[in-house]
């Protein structure tokens, strides 16, 4: 059985993919350890029946060194410090991680099997070791529209995207119902009372937003009752990293580097927990119907679920209250655009901590164990 080393395994996207390695039954097939950055010699943690002894010291490379694979999802700091230094030490185990460090280094592929099993085949065939998690948005946009990638029907893709709290961290997640409860708090006695007027109610909630002492450490402005059309650092082409993300990540997993597919868009951070939306239009090659489109979506991976464009339906499916914490990938409002038949309306809802993080590298595990 392979050793397999945990780093990251307690953050919020190691804790996903412990509990999906758990329902699935995963630690069955490995010898599992565990590392981490700030508690070791303490007793690991038991997942799957196995008792693992004490957490590790996650900067010890002898330590790390006696490991087949090494899947991390303690962040990209931790990749750029100990993955050099690994490799310099002559380790040659497959490196698996959920940050986006290594993700356009020309010797790691980006996992996200329904979508690009062909690439990822093909690097194993080929030694490649080093197996990387795409970003959240990118993955789930794939999962939903992979159907029109794999035949060759997109021109180009314009999205917006509405992206959860989770992205941001755990912090910031926390911060988020904070900020709702301080605004719910501010209008508490106005909103008991029925005869209250909502311009009033409305007037308080916005002084309170605006206050000094409404709490934006984390995220920089109000997100509760508003939103922050920015996430990531700023690039010399004036989109955020996050928008370029999806140009790049996007044709880097499809493997179309010769021929890219330009993606591109605006995101943006909302109100919600975990779960990231997108709006897209796309530009098809070919006017083809759209009962076609929703045949071509639906068929291409088991979690992706085509619904239909009624209200009913909307509001039941495709929302994050419905998605989250689920594998399932809706994508609805399909309708051919007044630009033209060529153009596609779509939009989609994703569990950004799931497809959008700890499942591609639960399964690029379990094709490295098998
Ligand atoms: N959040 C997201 O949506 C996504 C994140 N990622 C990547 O995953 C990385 C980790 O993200 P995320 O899981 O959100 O990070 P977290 O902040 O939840 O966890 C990161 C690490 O913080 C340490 N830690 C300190 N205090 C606590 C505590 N009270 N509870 C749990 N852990 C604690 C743990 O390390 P230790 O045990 O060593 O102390 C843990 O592994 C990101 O940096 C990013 O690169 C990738 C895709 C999506
Ligand atoms: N940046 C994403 C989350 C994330 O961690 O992305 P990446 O894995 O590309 O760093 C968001 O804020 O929603």
């Amino acid at each position: 059985m392979k050793n397999v080393g945990f780093i990251g395994w307690r953050g919020m996207v190691g804790s996903v993919l412990m509990d999906r390695m758990q329902q699935e039954g995963d630690f069955a097939n490995i010898n599992p350890l565990f590392f981490t950055t700030s508690q070791a010699g303490r007793k690991a943690p038991v997942f799957g029946g196995k008792d693992a002894g004490l957490l590790k010291n996650a900067f010890d490379i002898e330590e790390l060194k006696k490991m087949d694979i090494i899947l991390t999802c303690q962040g990209g700091d931790y990749t750029n410090e100990v993955y050099p230094k690994l490799k310099a030490a002559g380790w040659d185990g497959y490196w698996v991680d959920a940050a986006s460090a290594l993700r356009m280094e020309k010797d790691a592929i980006i996992v996200l099997d329904p979508v690009n099993q062909k690439v990822i085949s093909e690097g194993l065939k080929n030694g490649v070791k080093t197996f990387v998690g795409g970003n959240c948005t990118v993955s789930l946009m794939l999962m939903a529209l992979g159907g029109l990638f794999e035949h060759d029907l997109v021109e180009w893709i314009s999205v917006a995207t509405y992206q959860a709290a989770s992205g941001a961290g755990a912090k910031n997640m926390r911060e988020l119902l904070v900020q709702m409860g301080r605004l719910e708090d501010s209008v508490k006695a106005e909103l008991a009372d029925p005869a209250a007027s909502i311009l009033d109610i409305e007037r308080k909630v916005t002084a309170t937003m605006r206050a000094d002492s409404f709490p934006v450490d984390n995220f920089g402005a109000p997100l509760g009752g508003s939103l922050i059309p920015w996430i990531d650092k700023l690039l010399d082409s004036g989109q955020t990293k996050e928008e370029w993300k999806g140009y790049a990540e996007t044709n880097k997993i499809l493997g179309l580097s010769d021929n890219p597919i330009p993606v591109d868009g605006l995101c943006v951070r909302i109100g919600a927990l975990r779960c990231h939306s997108q709006a897209f239009t796309i530009k098809l090659k070919k006017d083809i119907p759209l009962a076609e489109i929703e045949q071509i979506l639906a068929g291409h991976n088991q979690w992706v679920k085509v619904i239909p464009n009624d209200k009913e339906s909307t509001l039941r499916e495709l929302t994050p209250a419905k998605v989250t914490g689920t594998l399932s990938v809706p994508v609805g409002r399909l309708r051919k655009l007044a630009m033209g038949p060529q153009y596609l309306a779509a939009f989609t809802v994703g569990d950004q901590l799931l497809w959008g993080a700890a499942e591609p590298v639960r399964r690029i595990l379990k094709q490295l164990v098998a």
